[in-house]
């Protein structure tokens, strides 16, 4: 019987009690975010995940502009868009690297509801040999965009007259919750991004806009292919770890993460794991969640410990090979 008690206990009643504790405690509260009729601007929205993500929004009913810096592709992203869902976006081409130009094209797009910060460049190499160049080159677009490109839209959106929850949205990676050999610049813009929208959320918050940190795996995209090119072999072999997506899929996750108000946004089960085992002290909405980071945090240790010794074997072997 008291073996029973004991049983009971431990399985039901401390897990409830748990669940309950974290209901009361955790924040933000969670939020929904509309984004039909409302005003969605997505950077780097002529390719790739911006572009699934623009046509997607725009299938939704928002109204939707895309920023980006060459105007042909602009225009053929926005004929694509036009062609599936006979609806017209907007078109902005600006630079994220001149803050003077984002500054005029968030002017020119009007009012944002909706901030997705998408744009990103992605040169993967050694740094031993990559040029200094090209690191400056991805913290510049990455994480520096990103600053201007808030920096810019947030006085409009924290002085809107209607004061619905709206949303900064930033496109990480999952090179941006761990580190991965080739990715020596790339992870630091993407691991910056996380810095910043922490402490972002925090100050934004009083104004009711809410911070999402969308975490994609390898994504089939043009910048992919590009980037395929001179992928380091170990690069290509860590980062399948978490397999490949389609680039309507991620969007189709990152939409929903941002109507949901998540903090953090994985896109597939892989990055589900990566995100509870990184959970730290990120902020969570959902009790749900917040229960199974608490659960899963210790077993996820230790898979976490097993990728690594199963990446450091493979840079181990390279190494071999090479001699
Ligand atoms: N594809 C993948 O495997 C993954 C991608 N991600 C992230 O998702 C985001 C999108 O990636 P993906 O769709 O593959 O990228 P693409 O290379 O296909 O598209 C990049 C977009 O960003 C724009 N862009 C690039 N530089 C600038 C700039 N300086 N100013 C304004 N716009 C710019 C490009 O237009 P233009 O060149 O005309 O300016 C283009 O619209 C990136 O942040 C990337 O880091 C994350 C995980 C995986
Ligand atoms: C604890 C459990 C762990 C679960 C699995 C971990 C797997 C991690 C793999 C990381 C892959 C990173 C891909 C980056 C893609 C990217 O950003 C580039 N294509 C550039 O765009």
């Amino acid at each position: 019987m008291a073996d029973l008690n004991l049983f009971l206990l431990s399985l039901i009643v401390l897990p409830l009690a748990l669940l309950a504790f974290l209901s009361l405690i955790v924040r933000p509260h969670p939020v929904k975010i509309p984004i039909k009729d409302r005003h969605v601007l997505i950077t780097g929205g002529s390719s790739g995940i911006g572009l699934a993500l623009a046509q997607l929004a725009a299938s939704e009913g928002a109204r939707v502009s895309i920023l980006a810096r060459n105007r042909d592709k602009l225009e053929d992203a926005k004929q694509a868009i036009l062609l599936a869902t006979g609806i017209e976006v907007a078109v902005i081409s600006a630079d994220v690297r001149d803050f003077a130009a984002v500054k005029s094209a968030v002017e020119e797009a009007g009012p944002i509801d909706v901030l997705v910060c998408n744009q990103g460049v992605f040169v993967p190499q050694e740094l031993e040999s990559q040029e200094m160049e090209e690191v400056k080159f991805m913290m510049d677009v990455n994480l520096m965009g990103t600053f201007h490109l808030i920096k810019a839209a947030l006085p409009e959106m924290r002085n809107r007259r209607e004061r619905g929850p709206t949303s900064i949205a930033i496109m990480s990676s999952q090179a941006g919750q761990v580190g991965i050999y080739g990715y020596t610049a790339y992870s630091a813009s993407k691991f910056g991004l996380r810095g910043m929208a922490e402490a972002l959320q925090q100050e934004v918050i009083a104004d009711n806009i809410h911070v999402s940190l969308i975490f994609p795996p390898d994504t089939e995209t043009p910048g992919l292919m590009e980037e395929n090119k001179r992928r380091p072999q170990l690069t290509s072999i860590i980062a399948g770890s978490s397999g490949a997506m389609k680039a309507n899929e991620v969007a189709k996750k990152a939409l929903d993460g941002i109507k949901s108000g998540s903090f953090m946004v994985p896109c597939n089960f892989e990055g589900l794991l990566l995100s509870i085992a990184t959970a730290g002290l990120s902020p969570q909405r959902s009790f749900l969640m917040a229960f199974v980071e608490v659960i899963g945090v210790g077993i996820l240790r230790i898979a976490g410990l097993c990728f690594q010794w199963n990446w450091y074997g493979s840079i181990e072997k390279w190494h071999a090979q090479k001699k």
